[in-house]
């Protein structure tokens, strides 16, 4: 791994943290750049109540100097201001674990004798710090061309129709929509399934597609298991709290049809090679195709909702119900950025291992050499080979 990120900090707690280590030098940075990927994050309908105390800046604390970064590790900061509500102040003790949070598998492992820690440390709100280390990647993946973007492609019952549209023109339509889905009928619909769900004290999850444009050929392998691109981009996206699906291009689609129709032909177009369909998502044998990168991931119904869950109060042993605590209704559109965080985090770490060098200046003429290469440069044998004597 040439990329690596640490977070710390709890959701109520001072500040949020991280390290970024592995980012090259001379990439020109400001928190301006961080700052407004932070602001998306905060921006979505399905949002509670946190996201209105809560105005996230980051602070650059070592890394970059002269305005560029100097490739040593990035250190970022964001204040809670929630934390000003918390601090000197006694809170009610937490014992009735919330299905499908981290309450009870978290007591479990650390023996904590308040769920208070499990939901500090578990919660999304540590996604801040992922958005700004993700800010940095995606900045540095744009010196090179190389652009990620994602949007809602479904809510609750709700599915957008999104096909044949061009991927930017997507990203921007969902972008101008606070329900960050880029078909206008669907965002209309999805908008009123939310309130529903506000409504009736319910949660709701949904799916997100994500892409990536003008990536090169080369990057993961499928020499080992753990340097493929699939299996690097699925641990990147599949940690981001309450993921739980993971599919490149039409993965679960094609695994319903015969071979003959699940692949994409190989033409010619002069002396180049094109595809006329993307079914692969731009991943063959765990090595990037140089086609657009399509993923998508699916994210359940937040744990927390006004309609109480039937549990166990850990105190007592009796049974009864959840206690609600301050949340969000649905962060789908949230998870956007958050998703495209890390995905910008994953291809810049392949892209680092793949081209190596430790500077932007190092690292840009080698990028140009490997979107050049042609097919005749490849020099292939028309010959037979002994392999093995
Ligand atoms: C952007 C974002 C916001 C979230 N907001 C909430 C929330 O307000 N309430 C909640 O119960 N879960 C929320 N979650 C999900 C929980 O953090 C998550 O379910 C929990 O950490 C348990 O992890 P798991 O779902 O991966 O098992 C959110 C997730 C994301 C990505
Ligand atoms: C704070 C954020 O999201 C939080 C994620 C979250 C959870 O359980 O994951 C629970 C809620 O925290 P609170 O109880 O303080 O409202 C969300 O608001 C954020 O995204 O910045």
């Amino acid at each position: 791994m040439s990329l690596r990120l640490l977070t710390a900090g709890e959701s109520h707690g001072p500040a949020l943290t991280a390290i970024l280590d592995g980012m090259p030098a001379g990439l020109p940075l400001d928190a301006a750049v961080i700052d407004r990927e932070l602001a998306r994050r905060q921006k979505g309908f399905g949002a509670g109540g946190r996201m209105k105390i809560e105005k996230d800046k980051v602070r650059i604390l070592g890394g970059v100097m002269g305005g560029q970064t100097t490739g040593g590790p990035l250190a970022l900061l964001a204040e809670n201001a929630d934390h000003k509500n918390w601090q000197g102040n006694a809170v009610d003790p937490m014992s009735a674990p919330r299905p499908g949070h981290a309450d009870l598998t978290g007591a479990l492992k650390y023996g904590y004798h308040d769920l208070r820690p499990a939901l500090e440390r578990s919660s999304a709100r540590e996604t801040t710090m992922r958005v700004a280390a993700g800010a940095v990647c995606k900045h540095f993946l744009a010196q090179f061309g190389i652009r990620v973007g994602g949007y809602v492609c479904a809510i609750g019952s709700v599915e957008a129709d999104i096909k044949d549209k061009e991927l930017w023109q997507l990203y921007e339509a969902a972008e101008a929509d606070d329900q960050r889905c880029p078909d206008p009928q669907a965002a209309q619909a999805i908008r009123a399934e939310i309130q529903a769900a506000i409504d009736s004290g319910d949660s709701l999850g949904g799916q997100i597609e994500l892409f990536a444009l003008n990536l090169p050929v080369g990057l993961g392998s499928f020499v080992q298991w753990d340097r493929r691109l699939e299996a690097r981009l699925a641990h990147a996206l599949m940690s981001v709290q309450a993921i739980k699906g993971f599919e490149v291009g039409d993965g679960f689609a094609i695994s319903r049809l015969p071979g003959t129709r699940a692949h994409d032909d190989i033409d010619l177009n002069g002396s180049s090679l094109q595809r006329a369909s993307n079914h692969a998502g731009g991943i063959e044998g765990g090595i990037s195709n140089g086609q657009p990168l399509l993923l998508r991931v699916a994210m359940k119904p937040i744990a927390t909702t006004l309609s109480p869950h039937k549990t166990v109060d850990l105190a007592n042993g009796t049974a009864g119900p959840t206690r609600y605590e301050r949340s969000d209704y649905c962060p789908v559109p949230r998870a956007v950025p958050v998703l495209e965080a890390m995905l910008a985090l994953a291809l810049a770490d392949v892209l680092i291992e793949k081209l190596g060098g430790d500077s932007l200046a190092e690292m840009q003429p080698r990028f140009a050499a490997l979107k050049q290469a042609r097919l005749e440069d490849l020099a292939m044998d028309n010959r037979p080979v002994v392999w093995w004597e």
